[in-house]
């Protein structure tokens, strides 16, 4: 099973990545995963909404550049579908499923995701209402898939 991650700009501070390459390690036990960093736009301190939006489109750019066509895609969105652990487990199956093998995640720059990207995902998930750095985000959906695997092979992991 391939598993990409793409994200927007590389993880600067040691806990971020050094918590990304332990569940980066865990999850080698059940996918090939792969990160993929695409570059972030700078946004200009007192930036329109347009120049916003034209920022989320050339990072949305270089996402799609890395998505192949057969791949499930599945965007985290604030405005996704909101879902339990054991959810987000079947649905991550079937995700696979649906892929034939090729899924791809993707966790938006700090201006979030492009209409460009939006309208190729083939599934949105939201983890809450609240906004998280998208460095956070990162560890926090490795481990939602560590867990994941583990549901779905009934080994024991902690509540
Ligand atoms: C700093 S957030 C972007 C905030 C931006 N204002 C928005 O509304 O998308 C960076 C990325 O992290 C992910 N993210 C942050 N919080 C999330 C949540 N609660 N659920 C799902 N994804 C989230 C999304 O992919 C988002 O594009």
């Amino acid at each position: 099973m391939k598993l990409s991650l793409i994200c927007v700009g590389s993880l600067k501070e040691r806990h971020w990545r050094e918590a990304v390459q332990e569940y980066a390690k865990r999850l080698s036990a059940y996918c090939q995963l792969t990160i993929i960093e695409v570059k972030d736009e700078k946004t200009p301190e007192g930036a329109s909404a347009a120049q916003e939006e034209q920022i989320r489109a050339k990072e949305g750019r270089r996402i799609l550049e890395k998505i192949r066509d057969r791949s499930c895609v599945v965007i985290l969105d604030i405005q996704g579908q909101r879902m339990s652990s054991e959810l987000f487990s079947a649905e991550h199956e079937r995700w696979e499923t649906e892929g034939r093998g090729e899924l791809c995640l993707v966790i938006g720059g700090s201006l979030g995701l492009s209409e460009e990207l939006r309208a190729r995902a083939n599934h949105r998930v939201s983890f809450s209402d609240m906004t998280f750095p998208h460095q956070l985000m990162r560890v926090i959906l490795l481990e939602q898939l560590y867990r994941s695997y583990r549901i779905r092979r009934h080994e024991p992991y902690h509540k």
